[in-house]
């Protein structure tokens, strides 16, 4: 009898585009000839963790398969070490998504199934939960009351009054509510006011009392469909601004709790999911897990086990939380489903929300994305009822949708970039008691600076990229690569002091504000006011309590938020949308008007909002104006069907960057000349190479090749036609490249 060996397939990370076969010990070799023993064996090995030798280390990697006979002479295989856990860490139904998201996005394996896991797993730390860090008043810190602390000291002493309710506090509690904490914690420590403790993972909490709304007829029937679903179902939740889509997505979660199953919830990167979480806990009356950028190694690891061990119920997280294990997962929600954070724009170039759908599918589980302003994708499907529709066409309870008009500025005199209208319109506002925004996209003080004599201009010398003047660090800075450099004394170019900052970015509109506006109080919110942990937070409290007279705000404040005072908004510099070379530039735009604009009047009062504008017969700005995000959704649905763009066909975007640009060239014409080799039966179509809209970045010179196609199916078969040959090129290894399925951004 001939013996056969067993070997194991395995995920390691690295560019390894199958998975690699490892001799699994000795003792198992036995099971290999009777097949009634091999599923047993099968589920003794999926989906654990396993150490394994490579080259002269070894590493820690996920069982993905079994393989009895690859072609790979035995002798070059080599034996597992061990396995690490007394459990799998991922289940057959995971690796199952996980090995079709590699497939689909052409990801090695391995490193898919490294982004399922904590980096404390992927390090090979134990299985087991770890505590968090938490700080609590110790016995000598109940005897200081907050009256022993400076007067002066307000920060310290609003942060003793939160930890004088003798609750444990861990880091990322403290960073949902608090910025600069970590010196005062350190100091009380050290006092002996505080004591450090290992809490558990999930801490209890006193929650606040629920704030309930009686859903409207509307909200109602969405509820309705989506609870009706049988097994897998696509929801799009089209709701506008206010109309309470969140309120929908709570009663709902509500429903499947009560059914003993979990939801996850993802909402997109904005800083604020621990505050969303707080209000999700405060309705349901129970722990939220919370999954963000906010967290450390040792919070992620809990996150990810009391959700796989079903310690918790729900779920909130950022684009990664999508690959969280879950013991019985029933619903999927994705909120601002138009939103671009939801797709990873370097390395794993995945969609979030489309690997969201797929996981539901292979769940069979409902699936609910939301939004005020849909993708043309998510539009498209509802359309064509792959998507059930469902619509919230009012605003929730008194509100009334905002009132928006264009103001006409061509020929008039323009104060850092704001007419008098303008002006005008804002003290009128400021009059009448309510809160205004300013919103500009574009962060520190100008854009470029210029040198008055000479014309020279502060260029990034490893992008193609302008240098942004910020006045407050007085530095000239990249914001594509993080190169920055002090603004020079005099001119490179030809010696003369006198330069010019062009261009209006929200640290020059503040300053002109605060000139404009001294009696008001003025808060800018943008990723320079809001690098510290937990200040975006504080920022978002005090503009929605009204501390603030006056917001500024890039796109950071465009999403979600709920300013109840706000009844005008001005919006600068939209116009450049309407330009942008890229096809969904007008999309983008849209949104982003929609979205700012849709913060205003969710109060009481009113909201009006003003897009200062020098092409006011635009006919994106008209059709938007005219009859809302709908019609120009409509229209642009009709301009992308006769182009044959997105989504009426499928796109896959091969990047190159390399130092020598002959090189990129080459690579990609050699990519080209393999897809025209093979025959298609349905229309495919390829082009480029064309350099990228940004030609170069960090001293890399950037290529890009198209290929578009009628269906996903010939896209993907096309590509696979051609893949072993690509890798196999003598450039593949020499320059840096990636693929892109379907892009969202030329860039
Ligand atoms: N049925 C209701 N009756 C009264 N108020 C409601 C109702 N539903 C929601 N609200 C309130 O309306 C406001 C807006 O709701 P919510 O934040 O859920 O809107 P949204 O649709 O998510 O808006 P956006 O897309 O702009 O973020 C909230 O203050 C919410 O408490
Ligand atoms: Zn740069």
């Amino acid at each position: 009898m001939q013996t056969k060996f067993l070997r194991v397939q395995v995920a390691l990370p690295g560019p390894f585009w199958q998975p690699l076969s490892y001799l699994v010990p000795d003792d198992s070799l036995s099971v290999a000839t009777d097949p009634s023993l091999q599923s047993a064996w099968l589920a003794d090995w999926l989906g654990w963790r396993v150490r394994v030798p490579f080259r002269n280390q070894t590493r820690i990697a996920v069982v993905v398969g079994v393989d009895q006979d690859d072609g790979v002479e035995l002798s070059k295989l080599k034996p597992l070490l061990v396995k690490l856990d007394q459990e799998p860490v991922l289940n057959s139904q995971d690796l199952k998504f996980l090995r079709w998201a590699a497939n689909y996005y052409h990801e090695p394996i391995g490193e898919v199934v490294m982004a399922a896991l904590p980096k404390r797993l992927r390090d090979g730390e134990p299985l087991a939960l770890p505590g968090v860090m938490t700080w609590q008043r110790s016995a000598l810190g109940q005897s200081i009351s907050v009256d022993q602390l400076s007067a002066r000291a307000h920060k310290q002493r609003v942060l003793w009054q939160a930890l004088s309710n003798d609750q444990a506090w861990s880091s990322s509690q403290l960073n949902a509510s608090f910025s600069g904490w970590q010196p005062l914690v350190k100091r009380w420590v050290e006092q002996g006011w505080l004591a450090v403790k290992e809490g558990p993972c999930l801490a209890h909490k006193s929650l606040p009392n629920p704030v309930r709304h009686l859903l409207n007829d509307e909200q109602q029937a969405a509820v309705t469909s989506v609870q009706a679903s049988q097994g897998f179902g696509c929801f799009l939740l089209d709701g506008v601004t206010g109309s309470g889509k969140t309120e929908v997505y709570l009663a709902l979660i509500e429903q499947v709790l009560a059914q003993g199953k979990q939801v996850l919830v993802l909402v997109p990167e904005i800083g604020l999911t621990p505050q969303t979480a707080a209000r999700f806990e405060a309705y349901l009356q129970q722990p939220v897990v919370a999954l963000h950028s906010g967290l450390n190694d040792q919070e992620r690891h809990c996150a990810w086990q009391v959700m796989r061990r079903g310690e918790a119920s729900v779920l909130l997280g950022t684009r990664s939380a999508l690959f969280s294990p879950f013991a019985d997962l029933g619903l999927c929600i994705l909120d601002e489903e138009h939103d671009l954070s939801f797709k990873q724009q370097d390395g794993f170039r995945y969609s979030a929300r489309d690997l969201l759908i797929r996981r539901a599918h292979l769940l069979n589980i409902p699936v609910l994305l939301g939004s005020a302003t849909p993708s043309m994708e998510s539009l498209h499907n509802a359309q064509t009822g792959r998507y059930r529709y469902l619509r919230l066409s009012q605003r929730a309870g008194e509100a009334q949708p905002p009132h928006l008009s264009l103001l006409d500025v061509r020929g008039d005199r323009l104060q850092e970039g704001l007419s008098n209208k303008a002006l005008g319109q804002m003290r009128e506002a400021l009059a009448a008691g309510g809160q205004v925004l300013v919103f500009l996209n574009r962060r520190g003080f100008a854009p470029v600076l210029l040198c008055h004599s000479c014309g020279w201009q502060g260029a990034c010398s490893h992008c193609d990229a302008n240098l942004t003047y910020h006045h407050a660090s007085d530095t000239l800075k990249c914001h594509h690569c993080g190169f920055q450099q002090p603004k020079p004394k005099v001119c490179p170019a030809c010696g003369s002091a006198h330069f010019v900052a062009m261009g209006q970015g929200t640290e020059r509109l503040e300053q002109f504000l605060t000139i404009q506006f001294p009696e008001h109080t003025i808060l800018r919110i943008d990723r320079d006011t809001t690098r510290l942990k937990g200040s975006l937070a504080e920022k978002v409290t005090q503009a929605r309590d009204g501390e603030a007279d006056i917001l500024i705000g890039t796109q950071m404040l465009a999403k979600g938020h709920h300013f109840p005072k706000l009844t005008l908004v001005v919006m600068l510099d939209l116009d450049q949308g309407l330009f942008s070379v890229d096809f969904r530039g007008a999309e983008r735009m849209a949104q982003l008007l929609v979205q700012v604009a849709g913060r205003a009047g969710r109060g009481t009062q009113a909201g009006r909002v003003l897009i200062q504008t020098h092409q006011p017969e635009h006919p994106t700005y008209q059709q938007l104006l005219r009859e809302g995000y709908a019609g120009f959704a409509a229209q642009t649905l009709g301009d992308r069907q006769i182009a044959n763009l997105p989504p009426f066909s499928f796109q896959l975007l091969v990047r190159v960057e390399a130092l020598d640009s002959a090189q990129a060239v080459a690579f990609l014409e050699a990519i080209k000349a393999l897809l025209l080799a093979v025959p298609v039966t349905e229309p495919c179509e390829v082009w480029g190479p064309v350099s990228a809209p940004m030609a170069k970045r960090q001293n890399r010179w950037r290529y890009q090749l198209l290929l578009q196609a009628s269906s996903r199916a010939s896209l993907q078969a096309w590509w696979q036609a051609v893949a072993a040959a690509v890798y196999a090129h003598p450039l593949a290894n020499r320059v840096r490249w990636s693929l892109d399925v379907d892009p969202q951004e030329m860039g």
